[in-house]
């Protein structure tokens, strides 16, 4: 469904009609001003006291009523853009966290961030400053319009020709403001994402030395954004002042003459003149509000679009949709299973093997040949071309992603540790969090061997472990990563290359735990190293074709080319890494 701007304006209603009502009146309070200055000048003329000093009271009080009632009706107006910006980026972070992974793949955080952010120029520029202010507009262009056909017909079709002049030039100009509003936003998400990276590492530029050309690099950035603001100032200038002024001016100096004429030949009286004065540049004012919000709405449109388009399109998993976990075992099960990232031709073919419920499963093969593919398969980042992939006789496509993901706890290759306390990270995605004791927390620990961690923490597990946790090693993070997966108690666990940043003392501790009894789920272990090979109930093998092999370590050491040579390759390894670390007699 195509969103509307109305439907986010709806809900809103009551403080929109207060706000409405309450512009009216200021509004009306600022036109009637020229028609007592008007009736001032004449009472001045005519020597009437009782009313010069009515119209005195009135000049000076009407302003000040007007200012009272023009700030409340800011605040509930502004307060409007507020809540519709809030929301807007409530509902786009929502839909940025449940795009399908092939968006998140191909989209950077500095643009995503952009979207979610953009919002923000919808409520605060947007309605504050534009909006709001031409709907204040077209109310002083009705009310300025029928006072003034009141005063004197001919001078108001005089004013009148001007502004439709004024709106028709601008609108000419206006035309190039889309093309530069995209470039604009454009530029704008390329910087975001240039200095979302580059900060994110500055160690790496440190280290390579690449400050200078990172430097260089976000000087050009600025420039292409100095470029596009100045394109779209010259712009709204050209459109808002230039023009404008102009005409007004004209039109000011045309009103005074044909004005004088007419008060000597008695058309017209000479407190009319200074109300037309008076008029002139609230016209022009209401029409520049006009301008500026035509301009403005141009703009956010190009942000809207974005924002929709997002906000409409296809989310990962649909809410509360999709087959939830019954009593059936947990077997996962992949059937004549093709697969391709998108725009890549090749990938896994015809891939069948069935991992039982709480059996092992070793994937192994060279690097780049798609095991971490599996994993993406089996936990629903992305789905089969062709064949199917069922867990617990449910096919992926089939399951509720939520209800299946708590089903599995995962150990990945590069560990996420977020900005948060330990215990945060620990508990990270645990629904049930509160439930889980201090005694289980104590006990997975213990089995993770974080014990030396913990203690080194100054607030233990409740000190944050600070941007990109710089206070964990890479073996350290690792075994978060195991703890956290194991306080899900998952009925699946993966572990993705898990002992890549361990010693080999810690990888053999690690691989020990994961034949431990405590961990009863089944396994699905990646891994370049096959020291436990031969305890695995199943090896797959994955070719560089794309295809794969299933057995047992023995069978696939005696029968199978490629295992034997990854076998060799991880004896020599294994040989290499204990002559490092002085293991050998
Ligand atoms: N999201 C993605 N989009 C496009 N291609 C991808 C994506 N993820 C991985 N690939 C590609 O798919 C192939 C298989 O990647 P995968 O990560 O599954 O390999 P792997 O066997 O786990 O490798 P390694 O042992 O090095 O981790 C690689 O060529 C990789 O470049």
């Amino acid at each position: 469904m195509k969103r509307l701007f109305i439907n986010y304006v709806q809900p809103l209603w009551k403080p929109i009609i207060i706000g409405l009502a309450l512009s009216l009146v200021s509004t009306l309070l600022m036109v009637s001003q020229p028609l007592v200055m008007k009736n001032l000048i004449n009472t001045l003329t005519g020597g009437q006291t009782t009313s010069f000093i009515r119209n005195v009271t009135l000049l000076i009080s009407i302003p000040i009523l007007a200012t009272v009632i023009s700030y409340i009706q800011t605040y509930f107006l502004s307060g409007i853009g507020q809540k519709i910006s809030q929301k807007l980026r409530e509902d786009t972070f929502q839909s940025m966290l449940n795009q399908p992974t092939e968006y998140l793949d191909k989209n950077s955080a500095g643009s995503m961030y952009q979207n979610v952010q953009d919002s923000i120029i919808v409520g605060d520029g947007y309605i504050d400053y534009e909006l709001v202010p031409a709907i204040l507009s077209v109310f002083t262009l009705l009310l300025t319009f029928g006072s003034m056909l009141l005063l004197d017909v001919p001078i108001s079709l005089i004013i009148l020709v001007f502004s439709l002049l004024t709106v028709f030039l601008t609108a000419m100009t206006g035309k190039k403001v889309k093309e530069v509003e995209s470039n604009y936003r454009d530029a704008r998400i390329g910087s975001a994402d240039f200095l979302q990276e580059v900060l994110a590492n500055v160690r790496t530029v440190r280290l390579f030395t690449n400050r200078d050309r990172e430097i260089a690099n976000w000087k050009k950035w600025l420039e292409i954004d100095r470029g596009f603001w100045m394109k779209r100032r010259l712009i709204s200038d050209i459109n808002v002042n230039g023009i404008l002024i102009f005409i007004q001016s004209l039109c000011l100096s045309i009103v005074i003459i044909y004005g004088y004429i007419r008060v000597q030949n008695d058309l017209l009286s000479l407190g009319s003149i200074v109300a037309f004065i008076a008029y002139v540049p609230m016209i022009f004012q209401s029409v520049s509000s006009l301008q500026r919000a035509q301009l403005g709405t141009k703009k956010v449109k190009i942000v809207l679009n974005q924002i929709y388009t997002l906000l409409d399109s296809q989310s990962e998993h649909p809410k509360n949709k999709g087959k939830t976990m019954e009593d059936n075992a947990l077997e996962i099960k992949f059937k004549n299973v093709d697969f391709h990232y998108p725009d890549r031709q090749e990938g896994l073919i015809d891939i069948n093997f069935t991992a039982k419920q709480n059996s092992t499963t070793l994937i192994v093969g060279p690097s780049g040949v798609g095991k971490s593919t599996i994993i993406d398969l089996l936990t629903c980042l992305y789905y089969p071309n062709k064949g199917e992939v069922s867990i617990a006789g449910i096919p992926t496509v089939d399951w509720n992603k939520d209800e299946l993901r708590k089903q599995i706890g995962i150990v990945p290759q590069s560990v996420v540790i977020w900005n948060r306390t330990l215990r945060e990270n620990l508990l990270y995605g645990i629904s049930n969090a509160d439930q889980i004791s201090p005694e289980r927390i104590d006990e997975v620990i213990k089995i993770t061997r974080l014990e030396s961690f913990v203690k080194k923490l100054p607030n233990g597990l409740e000190e944050v472990l600070g941007p990109n946790a710089v206070q964990a090693s890479g073996g350290e993070r690792q075994r978060i990563a195991l703890a956290r997966a194991l306080l899900r108690n998952p009925a699946i666990l993966i572990f993705d290359e898990v002992t890549s940043a361990l010693d080999p003392i810690l990888s053999a501790e690690i691989t020990e735990l994961i034949w431990s009894k405590e961990l009863v789920s089944t396994k699905i272990i990646v891994s370049h190293r096959l020291s436990f090979a031969s305890r695995v109930d199943q090896i797959l093998v994955v070719d560089t074709d794309g295809t794969i092999t299933c057995g047992k370590h023995n069978d696939l050491k005696d029968n199978q080319l490629l295992y034997n040579q990854l076998v060799m390759a991880d004896e020599f390894q294994d040989t290499q890494e204990r002559d490092r670390h002085g293991f050998r007699n």
